[in-house]
């Protein structure tokens, strides 16, 4: 979820991205009349293909009306001399000309400069406020954690889509305080997690044998072990090891109809909640009939895996797995099976995508940064050897793999803004008022870049966490804050360092020649609310004869 989501799904235009063509809104900066809103309004809507009728646009703007001023008569009565500054932004839109429509946190990194580190946006009435040094994060998101826990309302993946069930759109209630207690129980420590070692190393040793065969397929690979690895843990399923997995593909293709449902401005029921109560007939309501589409697959992958559980559970065949273990118990209520069929299905969508990411950006980083790698090669080989490949227990031995996992982790955050927080209550900090209701995000790209805390920060160099002065932690930002902390942060530390330490000790991994030309990739990533590397060529080689025999050997024993 970027900032733009938030924005939009807490009733913001900023400026519609369709979803044929990413073409967006134009807006025009320094419109000097009150004229503008509705010039950015029918902007915005000459920018979809499927424009509606006139009187459609009559409507929808009588609705944009009525919505800005419910939010300004709401505000009326709040101080605003004292909120954080910012650019100031035009009456009635606010800050609509001055928002990007992508890599948001660059943009909001750069504001700093003129605004200082608390920064104050609004649009259309509601405030955002942006916080670009981690001191103010923690201060905020972690010490006052009771107001700052609440997440905003997400209207076209959340309430017509139907992720509000889910752990990450939960506000901060009992029910989501039980639904991380199971996030806990399953992976809330290291040693929970260490619960799940054999898994990890199982099906990482799965994927070194796929990327053997087949290292032009690393995306699909890597795709295919996270998955693997949550399912197992949540549902006791085994993910078919040839061909397609049909709830991996279900399971996959609602996760790109999330990632659609969340893009920054696709949805213009995200900048005006309102429309959610047009009905799928009216022009102009295609997101009505997306919305439906989508909710029904939705409402398969959390289902159909449900229910088979449930059915191996009645007849004693279930694997051990978080559904099983709460199935288990006797005395279950409706409204605790509920809880846990969505929170397993957030345990999948919220580890799915973000390890992937992450281990994608440590090929791309091997790709670029060859001395790195025979650095991280030359420590594999003196403290494993060759007889055999690492495993989790190898960890505390391999220092110089793991500054290389940090720094993947910290050179491009998964989710460079975290996920929107939201105050419950009105606020002060730092001599500023804000506001109950105010969207609060975290620049977790700005912490990770942060110049004193990361001299030179967009130089890839892993000695920057060796010696006696090793630079912070990354992990102390990359996973969020304060009670909406990535639940999933030791699993994903666990896989991840797998993951690198094993495809180092029997891969090199080199940029692709073909026909004798060197293809350099670009090292650029995607915008959005998970940041991947753009797609990349690479070339992936076994580094001995014997890694073919040692991956069948080592999975045979398993
Ligand atoms: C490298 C991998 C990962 C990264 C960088 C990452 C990062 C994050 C971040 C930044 C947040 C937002 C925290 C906040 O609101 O302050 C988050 C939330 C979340 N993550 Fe992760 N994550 C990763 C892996 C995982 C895994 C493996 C799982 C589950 C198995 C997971 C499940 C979740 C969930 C459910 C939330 C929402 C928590 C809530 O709303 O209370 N994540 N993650």
């Amino acid at each position: 979820m970027t900032f733009a989501d938030v924005a939009h799904s807490s009733g913001i235009a900023i400026g519609v991205r369709t979803q044929s063509d990413n073409r967006q809104a134009v807006v025009v900066k320094g419109v000097p009349s009150y004229g503008y809103a509705y010039s950015v309004f029918i902007i915005v809507f000459v920018s979809i293909p499927m424009a509606p009728s006139l009187l459609t646009l009559d409507v929808l703007f009588a609705a944009l009306a009525l919505y800005t001023f419910y939010r300004f008569w709401g505000n009326r009565n709040r101080p605003s001399a004292n909120v954080p500054p910012g650019p100031s932004g035009l009456p009635f839109v606010g800050n609509v000309l001055d928002m990007p429509t992508s890599y948001e946190h660059l943009t909001f990194a750069k504001w700093s400069e003129r605004w200082g580190n608390i920064i104050s946006v609004t649009l259309f009435g509601q405030r955002f406020v942006l916080l670009n040094d981690p001191d103010d994060a923690t201060a905020l998101l972690d010490k006052r954690g009771t107001n700052y826990s609440d997440r905003p309302p997400f209207t076209m993946s959340a309430e017509l889509v139907g992720w509000k069930d889910s752990t990450t759109f939960m506000s901060y209630t009992e029910q989501f305080k039980k639904s991380r207690r199971y996030f806990s129980h399953a992976m809330g420590s290291k040693n929970t997690v260490k619960r799940h070692h054999g898994l990890i190393e199982l099906e990482n040793r799965k994927f070194l044998r796929r990327l053997l065969e087949t290292p032009e397929d690393v995306h699909e690979h890597i795709r295919k072990m996270a998955g693997a690895i949550i399912l197992m843990i949540t549902h006791g399923y085994t993910v078919k090891e040839e061909g397609t997995d049909s709830f991996v593909s279900i399971a996959d293709k609602v996760l790109d109809e999330f990632a659609q449902a969340t893009t920054p401005g696709a949805f213009l029921v995200d900048a005006l909640p309102i429309l959610r109560y047009i009905p799928s007939w009216f022009p102009g309501a295609r997101f009505q009939r997306l919305a439906a589409e989508w909710r029904k697959n939705l409402t398969y992958m959390v289902e159909t895996p449900f229910e088979l559980v449930r059915k191996q559970v009645q007849e004693g065949t279930a694997i051990p797995s978080v559904i099983s273990g709460v199935l288990e118990d006797e005395n279950l209520t409706s409204e605790q099976e509920y809880l846990i069929k969505w929170t397993a299905t957030t345990m999948y969508a919220g580890g799915a995508d973000t390890t992937v990411s992450a281990i994608y950006s440590f090929f791309l980083a091997m790709t670029l940064h060859p001395e790195w790698q025979r650095k991280a090669q030359k420590e594999l080989d003196e403290v494993v050897g060759v007889d055999r490949l690492p495993t989790l227990s190898d960890r505390e031995n391999l220092p110089y793999v793991e500054a290389l996992m940090k720094e993947v982790l910290r050179f491009n955050p998964v989710a460079n803004l975290g996920v929107p927080h939201c105050t419950r209550e009105d606020d002060t900090y730092a001599g500023y008022y804000i506001p109950k209701g105010t969207v609060v995000i975290a620049n977790l790209w700005a912490y990770l870049h942060n110049s004193d805390i990361y001299p030179d920060p967009l130089n890839f160099n892993p000695d920057r966490f060796l010696g006696s002065n090793p630079q912070r932690d990354p992990r102390d930002f990359t996973f969020g804050y304060g009670r909406r902390i990535c639940p999933g942060l030791h699993l994903a530390d666990a896989s991840v360092f797998l993951s690198c330490a094993l495809t180092l000790s029997a891969f090199d991994i080199s940029k692709a020649v073909e026909n004798g030309i060197t293809i350099e990739p670009s090292g650029e990533y995607t915008s959005g609310t998970i940041s991947h590397p753009k797609d990349f060529k690479c070339s992936i080689r076994p580094r001995t004869p014997r890694v073919a025999s040692l991956i069948s050997m080592e999975l045979g024993q398993k």
